[in-house]
Protein backbone atom coordinates (compact mmCIF):
# COMPACT_ATOMS: atom_id res chain seq x y z
CA UNK A 1 0.00 0.00 0.00
CA UNK A 2 1.30 3.39 -0.81
CA UNK A 3 1.12 6.41 1.38
CA UNK A 4 -1.05 8.51 0.26
CA UNK A 5 1.62 11.10 -0.59
CA UNK A 6 2.98 8.95 -2.81
CA UNK A 7 -0.44 7.87 -4.61
CA UNK A 8 -1.45 8.69 -8.10
CA UNK A 9 -4.14 11.36 -7.80
CA UNK A 10 -6.11 12.88 -10.70
CA UNK A 11 -9.02 15.58 -10.84
CA UNK A 12 -11.25 17.89 -13.33
CA UNK A 13 -8.71 21.01 -13.41
CA UNK A 14 -11.49 22.87 -14.79
CA UNK A 15 -14.60 24.90 -12.97
CA UNK A 16 -17.72 22.77 -12.58
CA UNK A 17 -20.18 23.48 -15.80
CA UNK A 18 -20.46 23.56 -19.06
CA UNK A 19 -17.71 25.15 -20.95
CA UNK A 20 -15.64 25.38 -23.92
CA UNK A 21 -13.04 22.98 -23.35
CA UNK A 22 -12.60 21.11 -19.94
CA UNK A 23 -9.03 19.21 -18.94
CA UNK A 24 -8.86 15.97 -17.08
CA UNK A 25 -5.45 15.75 -15.04
CA UNK A 26 -3.17 12.91 -13.64
CA UNK A 27 -0.22 12.70 -11.97
CA UNK A 28 1.80 9.98 -11.12
CA UNK A 29 5.22 8.34 -10.52
CA UNK A 30 4.36 7.51 -13.78
CA UNK A 31 1.61 7.46 -16.18
CA UNK A 32 2.15 5.40 -19.06
CA UNK A 33 -0.53 2.99 -18.16
CA UNK A 34 -3.10 5.70 -18.39
CA UNK A 35 -1.60 7.25 -21.72
CA UNK A 36 -1.85 3.43 -23.32
CA UNK A 37 -5.36 2.95 -21.87
CA UNK A 38 -6.57 5.93 -22.94
CA UNK A 39 -4.84 7.87 -25.42
CA UNK A 40 -3.75 4.29 -27.39
CA UNK A 41 -0.53 5.14 -28.55
CA UNK A 42 2.54 6.88 -27.40
CA UNK A 43 2.54 11.04 -26.66
CA UNK A 44 5.83 12.97 -27.62
CA UNK A 45 7.16 14.53 -24.63
CA UNK A 46 4.86 18.34 -24.25
CA UNK A 47 3.29 18.04 -27.55
CA UNK A 48 -0.60 18.74 -27.78
CA UNK A 49 -1.67 15.49 -29.66
CA UNK A 50 -5.49 15.32 -31.13
CA UNK A 51 -6.87 11.86 -30.67
CA UNK A 52 -9.90 10.01 -29.46
CA UNK A 53 -10.04 9.51 -25.84
CA UNK A 54 -10.85 5.27 -25.13
CA UNK A 55 -13.50 4.06 -23.33
CA UNK A 56 -12.63 0.56 -21.67
CA UNK A 57 -14.62 -1.34 -24.68
CA UNK A 58 -12.48 0.97 -27.24
CA UNK A 59 -15.53 2.98 -28.35
CA UNK A 60 -14.46 7.06 -28.01
CA UNK A 61 -15.78 8.99 -25.48
CA UNK A 62 -14.73 11.94 -26.68
CA UNK A 63 -12.20 13.40 -28.97
CA UNK A 64 -9.16 15.94 -27.37
CA UNK A 65 -6.00 16.98 -27.02
CA UNK A 66 -3.36 14.86 -24.71
CA UNK A 67 -0.11 16.05 -23.17
CA UNK A 68 2.54 14.33 -21.59
CA UNK A 69 4.64 16.42 -19.47
CA UNK A 70 7.63 13.50 -18.33
CA UNK A 71 8.48 14.34 -14.53
CA UNK A 72 10.36 16.50 -13.54
CA UNK A 73 9.09 18.73 -15.82
CA UNK A 74 5.81 19.42 -14.95
CA UNK A 75 3.22 21.65 -12.84
CA UNK A 76 3.55 19.07 -9.81
CA UNK A 77 7.21 17.52 -10.75
CA UNK A 78 5.71 14.43 -10.87
CA UNK A 79 4.65 12.60 -14.08
CA UNK A 80 1.47 14.38 -15.38
CA UNK A 81 -0.83 13.83 -17.92
CA UNK A 82 -3.31 16.20 -19.23
CA UNK A 83 -6.60 15.64 -21.33
CA UNK A 84 -7.90 18.77 -22.64
CA UNK A 85 -12.31 17.70 -23.61
CA UNK A 86 -14.81 18.99 -24.94
CA UNK A 87 -16.32 20.83 -21.63
CA UNK A 88 -19.13 18.97 -20.82
CA UNK A 89 -19.84 18.01 -16.82
CA UNK A 90 -20.87 14.44 -18.29
CA UNK A 91 -17.93 14.12 -20.07
CA UNK A 92 -15.12 15.08 -18.01
CA UNK A 93 -17.04 12.94 -15.33
CA UNK A 94 -16.81 9.99 -17.95
CA UNK A 95 -12.91 10.56 -19.02
CA UNK A 96 -12.12 10.91 -15.19
CA UNK A 97 -13.49 7.60 -14.54
CA UNK A 98 -11.86 6.28 -17.33
CA UNK A 99 -8.61 7.70 -15.98
CA UNK A 100 -9.38 6.10 -12.52
CA UNK A 101 -9.92 2.67 -14.07
CA UNK A 102 -7.11 2.79 -16.11
CA UNK A 103 -4.91 3.75 -13.71
CA UNK A 104 -6.96 1.29 -10.66
CA UNK A 105 -3.72 -0.75 -10.58
CA UNK A 106 -1.06 1.36 -9.22
CA UNK A 107 -3.94 2.75 -6.85
CA UNK A 108 -4.99 6.27 -9.14
CA UNK A 109 -7.48 8.07 -6.57
CA UNK A 110 -9.39 11.47 -6.90
CA UNK A 111 -7.38 14.32 -5.50
CA UNK A 112 -8.15 16.57 -2.45
CA UNK A 113 -8.55 20.10 -3.04
CA UNK A 114 -5.28 21.33 -3.42
CA UNK A 115 -3.46 18.21 -3.43
CA UNK A 116 -1.68 18.95 -7.28
CA UNK A 117 -0.40 22.52 -6.01
CA UNK A 118 0.81 20.84 -2.24
CA UNK A 119 2.52 18.38 -4.59
CA UNK A 120 4.10 21.23 -6.52
CA UNK A 121 4.98 22.85 -3.07
CA UNK A 122 6.30 19.16 -2.07
CA UNK A 123 8.77 18.88 -4.97
CA UNK A 124 10.81 22.79 -4.74
CA UNK A 125 8.24 24.03 -7.83
CA UNK A 126 7.22 26.62 -5.67
CA UNK A 127 7.56 27.78 -2.38
CA UNK A 128 4.58 28.06 -0.01
CA UNK A 129 3.86 31.69 -0.44
CA UNK A 130 4.02 31.15 -4.03
CA UNK A 131 1.33 28.50 -3.57
CA UNK A 132 -1.01 30.66 -1.61
CA UNK A 133 -0.62 33.15 -4.49
CA UNK A 134 -2.48 31.08 -6.93
CA UNK A 135 -5.15 30.67 -4.38
CA UNK A 136 -5.17 34.21 -4.02
CA UNK A 137 -5.41 35.06 -7.79
CA UNK A 138 -8.55 32.49 -8.75
CA UNK A 139 -10.12 34.06 -5.67
CA UNK A 140 -9.05 37.72 -7.50
CA UNK A 141 -11.91 39.98 -6.50
CA UNK A 142 -10.47 42.84 -8.24
CA UNK A 143 -7.87 43.61 -10.84
CA UNK A 144 -5.37 45.15 -7.95
CA UNK A 145 -5.85 41.95 -6.32
CA UNK A 146 -4.95 39.92 -9.50
CA UNK A 147 -1.91 41.69 -10.19
CA UNK A 148 -0.29 42.00 -6.60
CA UNK A 149 -1.33 38.28 -6.40
CA UNK A 150 0.74 37.41 -10.00
CA UNK A 151 3.60 39.61 -8.48
CA UNK A 152 3.67 37.22 -5.77
CA UNK A 153 3.29 33.91 -7.81
CA UNK A 154 6.37 34.72 -9.81
CA UNK A 155 8.15 34.86 -6.40
CA UNK A 156 8.78 38.79 -5.72
CA UNK A 157 7.56 38.31 -2.18
CA UNK A 158 9.59 35.33 -1.60
CA UNK A 159 12.75 37.05 -3.09
CA UNK A 160 12.36 39.99 -0.65
CA UNK A 161 11.78 37.23 1.85
CA UNK A 162 14.99 35.68 0.92
CA UNK A 163 17.12 38.57 0.98
CA UNK A 164 15.76 39.52 4.52
CA UNK A 165 16.52 35.79 5.42
CA UNK A 166 20.46 36.63 3.72
CA UNK A 167 20.80 39.61 5.58
CA UNK A 168 20.00 38.47 8.77
CA UNK A 169 22.29 34.85 8.63
CA UNK A 170 25.30 37.08 7.32
CA UNK A 171 24.50 38.89 11.12
CA UNK A 172 23.94 36.01 12.95
CA UNK A 173 27.33 34.62 11.62
CA UNK A 174 28.81 37.90 12.98
CA UNK A 175 27.48 37.38 16.26
CA UNK A 176 28.20 33.62 16.75
CA UNK A 177 31.62 34.18 15.87
CA UNK A 178 31.95 36.71 17.95
CA UNK A 179 30.35 34.55 20.85
CA UNK A 180 33.71 32.41 20.29
CA UNK A 181 35.85 35.54 21.08
CA UNK A 182 34.21 36.83 24.25
CA UNK A 183 37.29 39.18 24.99
CA UNK A 184 36.90 41.00 22.05
CA UNK A 185 33.50 41.11 21.82
CA UNK A 186 32.31 44.65 21.72
CA UNK A 187 35.26 45.85 19.22
CA UNK A 188 34.35 43.18 17.08
CA UNK A 189 30.79 44.14 16.54
CA UNK A 190 31.83 47.29 16.14
CA UNK A 191 34.13 47.21 13.90
CA UNK A 192 31.96 44.94 11.69
CA UNK A 193 29.21 47.51 12.14
CA UNK A 194 26.35 44.91 13.78
CA UNK A 195 24.36 48.39 14.50
CA UNK A 196 24.67 49.10 10.87
CA UNK A 197 23.62 45.78 9.43
CA UNK A 198 20.34 45.47 12.37
CA UNK A 199 19.12 48.93 10.92
CA UNK A 200 19.47 47.81 7.34
CA UNK A 201 17.70 44.48 8.19
CA UNK A 202 14.85 46.59 9.88
CA UNK A 203 14.52 49.11 7.39
CA UNK A 204 13.95 46.85 4.78
CA UNK A 205 11.83 44.21 6.85
CA UNK A 206 9.53 48.08 7.07
CA UNK A 207 9.18 48.24 3.55
CA UNK A 208 8.28 44.33 3.00
CA UNK A 209 5.16 44.76 5.85
CA UNK A 210 4.11 47.87 3.89
CA UNK A 211 3.84 46.19 1.38
CA UNK A 212 2.58 43.08 2.25
CA UNK A 213 -0.17 45.06 4.42
CA UNK A 214 -1.61 46.78 1.67
CA UNK A 215 -1.51 43.28 0.13
CA UNK A 216 -3.61 41.91 2.47
CA UNK A 217 -5.37 44.62 2.24
CA UNK A 218 -6.11 43.82 -1.60
CA UNK A 219 -7.33 40.39 -0.74
CA UNK A 220 -9.62 40.77 2.46
CA UNK A 221 -10.68 44.53 2.19
CA UNK A 222 -12.35 45.96 4.55
CA UNK A 223 -16.30 46.35 6.01
CA UNK A 224 -17.44 49.51 6.30
CA UNK A 225 -21.14 49.41 8.22
CA UNK A 226 -23.77 52.24 7.38
CA UNK A 227 -25.31 52.95 10.57
CA UNK A 228 -27.92 56.35 11.59
CA UNK A 229 -31.04 56.84 12.59
CA UNK A 230 -34.11 55.68 10.66
CA UNK A 231 -34.63 57.99 7.05
CA UNK A 232 -30.88 59.45 7.23
CA UNK A 233 -30.53 57.67 3.80
CA UNK A 234 -28.18 54.70 4.25
CA UNK A 235 -29.77 52.88 2.11
CA UNK A 236 -29.77 55.85 -0.47
CA UNK A 237 -26.09 55.83 0.28
CA UNK A 238 -25.40 52.61 -0.13
CA UNK A 239 -27.15 52.23 -3.52
CA UNK A 240 -25.27 55.15 -4.42
CA UNK A 241 -21.84 54.22 -3.37
CA UNK A 242 -23.12 50.22 -5.22
CA UNK A 243 -24.17 52.20 -8.77
CA UNK A 244 -27.44 49.95 -8.02
CA UNK A 245 -30.87 49.65 -6.74
CA UNK A 246 -30.13 47.33 -3.86
CA UNK A 247 -31.88 48.00 -0.74
CA UNK A 248 -35.45 49.15 -0.42
CA UNK A 249 -35.74 52.82 -0.33
CA UNK A 250 -38.91 54.78 0.82
CA UNK A 251 -39.59 58.33 2.92
CA UNK A 252 -40.78 55.98 5.82
CA UNK A 253 -39.00 55.67 8.82
CA UNK A 254 -37.66 51.92 9.66
CA UNK A 255 -37.74 50.71 5.68
CA UNK A 256 -34.63 48.25 6.19
CA UNK A 257 -34.93 45.33 8.60
CA UNK A 258 -32.43 42.93 7.15
CA UNK A 259 -28.65 43.47 6.73
CA UNK A 260 -28.10 44.22 3.23
CA UNK A 261 -24.28 43.44 2.25
CA UNK A 262 -22.67 44.77 -1.31
CA UNK A 263 -19.20 44.53 -2.16
CA UNK A 264 -17.62 47.60 -3.77
CA UNK A 265 -14.56 48.75 -5.07
CA UNK A 266 -12.26 51.90 -4.91
CA UNK A 267 -9.03 51.65 -6.63
CA UNK A 268 -9.12 48.09 -6.89
CA UNK A 269 -9.48 47.89 -3.08
CA UNK A 270 -12.26 45.65 -2.18
CA UNK A 271 -15.16 47.06 0.39
CA UNK A 272 -17.69 45.51 1.77
CA UNK A 273 -20.80 48.16 2.59
CA UNK A 274 -22.99 46.91 4.87
CA UNK A 275 -26.51 48.75 5.37
CA UNK A 276 -28.06 48.35 8.47
CA UNK A 277 -31.81 49.24 10.39
CA UNK A 278 -32.18 53.08 11.60
CA UNK A 279 -31.59 53.05 15.26
CA UNK A 280 -33.96 53.96 17.25
CA UNK A 281 -35.62 53.69 20.69
CA UNK A 282 -39.29 52.19 20.62
CA UNK A 283 -39.09 50.33 17.74
CA UNK A 284 -41.89 47.22 16.92
CA UNK A 285 -40.64 44.15 17.33
CA UNK A 286 -39.23 43.11 14.19
CA UNK A 287 -37.77 46.30 13.29
CA UNK A 288 -36.35 45.83 16.76
CA UNK A 289 -34.48 43.04 15.45
CA UNK A 290 -33.11 44.71 12.98
CA UNK A 291 -31.93 46.97 15.24
CA UNK A 292 -30.10 44.27 16.90
CA UNK A 293 -28.49 42.94 13.59
CA UNK A 294 -27.60 46.60 12.85
CA UNK A 295 -25.87 46.80 16.41
CA UNK A 296 -23.95 43.09 15.94
CA UNK A 297 -22.70 44.55 12.31
CA UNK A 298 -21.15 47.37 14.08
CA UNK A 299 -19.15 45.59 16.26
CA UNK A 300 -17.82 43.77 13.45
CA UNK A 301 -16.81 46.46 11.83
CA UNK A 302 -13.53 47.98 10.32
CA UNK A 303 -15.20 51.21 9.91
CA UNK A 304 -18.55 52.95 10.91
CA UNK A 305 -19.92 55.82 8.49
CA UNK A 306 -22.25 57.76 10.75
CA UNK A 307 -24.85 59.35 8.59
CA UNK A 308 -26.82 62.19 9.46
CA UNK A 309 -29.96 63.69 7.98
CA UNK A 310 -28.65 67.74 7.26
CA UNK A 311 -32.52 68.45 7.08
CA UNK A 312 -33.17 67.57 10.38
CA UNK A 313 -30.00 68.39 12.11
CA UNK A 314 -31.44 71.72 13.69
CA UNK A 315 -34.04 69.97 15.75
CA UNK A 316 -32.63 69.26 19.48
CA UNK A 317 -34.23 66.26 19.59
CA UNK A 318 -32.78 64.79 16.75
CA UNK A 319 -29.39 65.84 18.03
CA UNK A 320 -30.14 64.46 21.01
CA UNK A 321 -31.00 60.50 19.37
CA UNK A 322 -27.85 61.20 17.33
CA UNK A 323 -25.48 61.42 20.81
CA UNK A 324 -27.30 58.51 22.64
CA UNK A 325 -26.15 56.74 19.42
CA UNK A 326 -22.64 58.05 19.37
CA UNK A 327 -22.42 57.30 23.07
CA UNK A 328 -22.48 53.54 22.33
CA UNK A 329 -20.45 53.46 19.45
CA UNK A 330 -17.53 51.18 19.90
CA UNK A 331 -14.59 53.52 20.91
CA UNK A 332 -12.22 51.34 18.98
CA UNK A 333 -13.87 51.60 15.72
CA UNK A 334 -12.81 54.68 13.45
CA UNK A 335 -16.31 56.58 12.41
CA UNK A 336 -16.68 58.74 9.79
CA UNK A 337 -19.56 61.37 10.75
CA UNK A 338 -21.28 61.82 7.15
CA UNK A 339 -24.33 64.30 6.43
CA UNK A 340 -26.73 63.66 3.91
CA UNK A 341 -28.90 65.64 1.89
CA UNK A 342 -27.09 68.26 1.48
CA UNK A 343 -29.02 68.75 -2.31
CA UNK A 344 -32.33 69.64 -0.31
CA UNK A 345 -30.50 72.84 1.95
CA UNK A 346 -30.72 76.46 0.28
CA UNK A 347 -27.38 76.88 2.89
CA UNK A 348 -25.67 73.92 4.33
CA UNK A 349 -24.73 74.54 7.65
CA UNK A 350 -21.09 73.71 8.36
CA UNK A 351 -20.74 70.47 10.42
CA UNK A 352 -17.72 68.62 11.20
CA UNK A 353 -17.06 65.52 8.71
CA UNK A 354 -18.21 64.98 4.99
CA UNK A 355 -21.28 65.98 3.07
CA UNK A 356 -22.69 64.45 0.27
CA UNK A 357 -26.04 63.75 -1.45
CA UNK A 358 -26.73 59.85 -2.02
CA UNK A 359 -29.83 61.43 -4.47
CA UNK A 360 -27.49 63.77 -6.33
CA UNK A 361 -24.04 61.94 -5.81
CA UNK A 362 -22.08 65.32 -4.61
CA UNK A 363 -19.61 64.59 -2.13
CA UNK A 364 -19.63 61.07 -2.89
CA UNK A 365 -15.81 61.18 -3.82
CA UNK A 366 -14.98 62.62 -0.68
CA UNK A 367 -16.44 59.85 1.10
CA UNK A 368 -14.93 57.32 -1.00
CA UNK A 369 -11.35 59.18 -0.13
CA UNK A 370 -12.08 59.01 3.23
CA UNK A 371 -12.82 54.88 3.31
CA UNK A 372 -9.70 54.46 1.23
CA UNK A 373 -7.62 56.29 4.29
CA UNK A 374 -9.39 54.87 6.97
CA UNK A 375 -8.87 51.30 5.20
CA UNK A 376 -4.43 52.34 5.47
CA UNK A 377 -4.66 52.56 1.87
CA UNK A 378 -1.27 53.86 0.26
CA UNK A 379 -0.18 52.38 -3.34
CA UNK A 380 3.37 50.97 -2.43
CA UNK A 381 5.33 52.22 -4.91
CA UNK A 382 7.06 49.04 -5.71
CA UNK A 383 4.35 47.44 -5.96
CA UNK A 384 2.02 45.38 -3.94
CA UNK A 385 2.12 41.63 -3.06
CA UNK A 386 -0.29 39.87 -2.23
CA UNK A 387 -0.49 38.44 1.36
CA UNK A 388 -2.24 37.26 4.07
CA UNK A 389 -2.90 37.28 7.85
CA UNK A 390 -0.27 34.44 8.26
CA UNK A 391 2.24 36.54 6.39
CA UNK A 392 1.41 39.69 8.17
CA UNK A 393 1.83 37.69 11.54
CA UNK A 394 5.13 35.94 11.03
CA UNK A 395 6.63 39.48 9.93
CA UNK A 396 5.18 40.69 12.69
CA UNK A 397 7.28 38.48 14.71
CA UNK A 398 10.36 38.88 12.96
CA UNK A 399 10.10 42.74 13.70
CA UNK A 400 9.89 42.16 17.72
CA UNK A 401 12.04 39.34 17.84
CA UNK A 402 14.38 42.42 15.76
CA UNK A 403 13.46 45.21 18.45
CA UNK A 404 15.14 42.74 21.15
CA UNK A 405 17.55 42.11 19.64
CA UNK A 406 18.22 45.73 18.89
CA UNK A 407 17.88 46.35 22.50
CA UNK A 408 20.38 43.99 23.33
CA UNK A 409 22.86 45.35 21.28
CA UNK A 410 22.78 48.90 22.23
CA UNK A 411 22.98 47.43 26.11
CA UNK A 412 26.31 48.18 27.64
CA UNK A 413 27.24 44.54 28.71
CA UNK A 414 25.95 42.90 25.64
CA UNK A 415 23.90 39.77 26.59
CA UNK A 416 25.31 38.06 22.83
CA UNK A 417 23.75 34.96 24.15
CA UNK A 418 20.37 36.36 24.48
CA UNK A 419 21.02 38.52 20.74
CA UNK A 420 21.78 35.48 18.80
CA UNK A 421 18.66 33.55 20.42
CA UNK A 422 16.49 36.75 18.98
CA UNK A 423 18.12 36.66 15.87
CA UNK A 424 17.70 32.98 15.65
CA UNK A 425 14.12 32.88 15.94
CA UNK A 426 13.72 35.91 13.58
CA UNK A 427 14.93 33.28 10.96
CA UNK A 428 12.34 30.89 12.09
CA UNK A 429 9.40 33.26 12.04
CA UNK A 430 10.43 34.42 8.25
CA UNK A 431 10.91 30.85 7.39
CA UNK A 432 7.59 29.56 8.24
CA UNK A 433 6.59 32.47 5.31
CA UNK A 434 8.20 30.66 2.61
CA UNK A 435 7.45 27.42 3.77
CA UNK A 436 10.82 26.18 4.97
CA UNK A 437 10.03 26.01 8.38
CA UNK A 438 6.46 24.99 8.61
CA UNK A 439 4.12 22.45 10.39
CA UNK A 440 2.30 19.62 8.57
CA UNK A 441 -1.04 21.04 10.34
CA UNK A 442 -0.17 23.93 8.61
CA UNK A 443 -0.06 22.82 4.99
CA UNK A 444 -3.18 21.04 5.69
CA UNK A 445 -4.92 24.25 6.21
CA UNK A 446 -3.63 25.85 3.94
CA UNK A 447 -4.20 23.50 0.68
CA UNK A 448 -7.39 22.20 1.79
CA UNK A 449 -8.94 25.92 1.27
CA UNK A 450 -8.04 25.14 -2.80
CA UNK A 451 -10.23 24.37 -5.32
CA UNK A 452 -10.54 20.85 -6.19
CA UNK A 453 -8.74 20.11 -9.02
CA UNK A 454 -6.21 22.76 -8.15
N1 LIG B 1 -3.23 23.51 -19.67
C1 LIG B 1 -2.79 23.98 -18.54
N2 LIG B 1 -2.74 25.32 -18.36
C2 LIG B 1 -2.28 25.83 -17.16
C3 LIG B 1 -1.85 24.98 -16.13
C4 LIG B 1 -1.91 23.56 -16.36
O1 LIG B 1 -1.56 22.75 -15.49
N3 LIG B 1 -2.37 23.14 -17.56
N4 LIG B 1 -1.39 25.53 -14.94
C5 LIG B 1 -1.43 24.86 -13.74
O2 LIG B 1 -1.70 25.39 -12.69
C6 LIG B 1 -0.95 26.91 -14.93
C7 LIG B 1 0.44 26.98 -15.47
N5 LIG B 1 1.37 26.35 -14.58
C8 LIG B 1 2.36 25.49 -14.98
C9 LIG B 1 3.54 25.50 -14.27
C10 LIG B 1 4.59 24.70 -14.67
C11 LIG B 1 4.46 23.90 -15.78
C12 LIG B 1 5.62 23.09 -16.26
O3 LIG B 1 5.52 22.33 -17.21
N6 LIG B 1 6.78 23.26 -15.66
C13 LIG B 1 8.00 22.57 -16.03
C14 LIG B 1 8.65 23.18 -17.27
C15 LIG B 1 8.99 24.62 -17.11
C16 LIG B 1 9.60 25.22 -18.35
O4 LIG B 1 9.57 24.64 -19.44
O5 LIG B 1 10.12 26.35 -18.18
C17 LIG B 1 8.98 22.59 -14.86
O6 LIG B 1 8.71 23.31 -13.90
O7 LIG B 1 9.95 21.88 -14.94
C18 LIG B 1 3.26 23.86 -16.46
C19 LIG B 1 2.21 24.66 -16.07
C20 LIG B 1 -1.91 27.75 -15.71
N7 LIG B 1 -2.23 27.16 -17.01
N1 LIG C 1 -33.25 65.09 -0.84
C1 LIG C 1 -32.65 63.96 -0.52
N2 LIG C 1 -33.37 62.92 -0.07
C2 LIG C 1 -32.72 61.80 0.23
C3 LIG C 1 -31.32 61.67 0.10
N3 LIG C 1 -30.95 60.43 0.49
C4 LIG C 1 -32.10 59.79 0.85
N4 LIG C 1 -33.16 60.63 0.69
C5 LIG C 1 -34.55 60.30 0.99
O1 LIG C 1 -34.69 60.00 2.35
C6 LIG C 1 -35.66 58.98 2.56
C7 LIG C 1 -35.07 57.85 3.34
O2 LIG C 1 -34.07 57.23 2.56
P1 LIG C 1 -33.52 55.78 2.91
O3 LIG C 1 -32.31 55.57 2.08
O4 LIG C 1 -34.59 54.77 2.82
O5 LIG C 1 -33.12 55.99 4.42
P2 LIG C 1 -32.58 54.93 5.48
O6 LIG C 1 -31.60 55.62 6.34
O7 LIG C 1 -32.14 53.71 4.79
O8 LIG C 1 -33.89 54.64 6.33
P3 LIG C 1 -34.25 53.35 7.20
O9 LIG C 1 -34.01 52.14 6.40
O10 LIG C 1 -35.66 53.55 7.52
O11 LIG C 1 -33.39 53.41 8.42
C8 LIG C 1 -36.14 58.57 1.17
O12 LIG C 1 -37.32 59.25 0.87
C9 LIG C 1 -35.01 59.04 0.27
O13 LIG C 1 -35.46 59.34 -1.05
C10 LIG C 1 -30.60 62.81 -0.40
O14 LIG C 1 -29.37 62.80 -0.57
N5 LIG C 1 -31.32 63.92 -0.68
MG1 LIG D 1 -32.75 51.80 4.88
Amino acid sequence: MLSRLDQPIAAIATAPGRGAVGIVRVSAKDVQAVIAAVCGRALRPREATYLPFRAGDGSAIDQGLAIHFPAPHSYTGEDVLELQAHGGPVVLQLLLARCLEAGAAMQLRVAEPGEFTRRAFLNGKLDLAQAEAIADLIDASTEAAARSATRSLAGEFSREIHALRDALIDLRMLVEATLDFPEEEIDFLQKADAQGQLDRLQARLARVMQRAHQGALLREGINVVIAGQPNAGKSSLLNALAGAELAIVTPIPGTTRDVVRQTIQIEGVPLHVVDTAGLREGADQVEQIGIERAWGQIEKADAVVFLHDLTRAASGEYRAADEAIAAKLPTDVPVVDVWNKSDAMPVVPAHAGIQLSAKTGAGLDALRRKLLELAGWQSAPEGVFIARERHLHALRRVDAHLMEAAAHLAREAQALDLLAEELRLAQNALSEITGEFSADDLLGVIFSRFCIGK
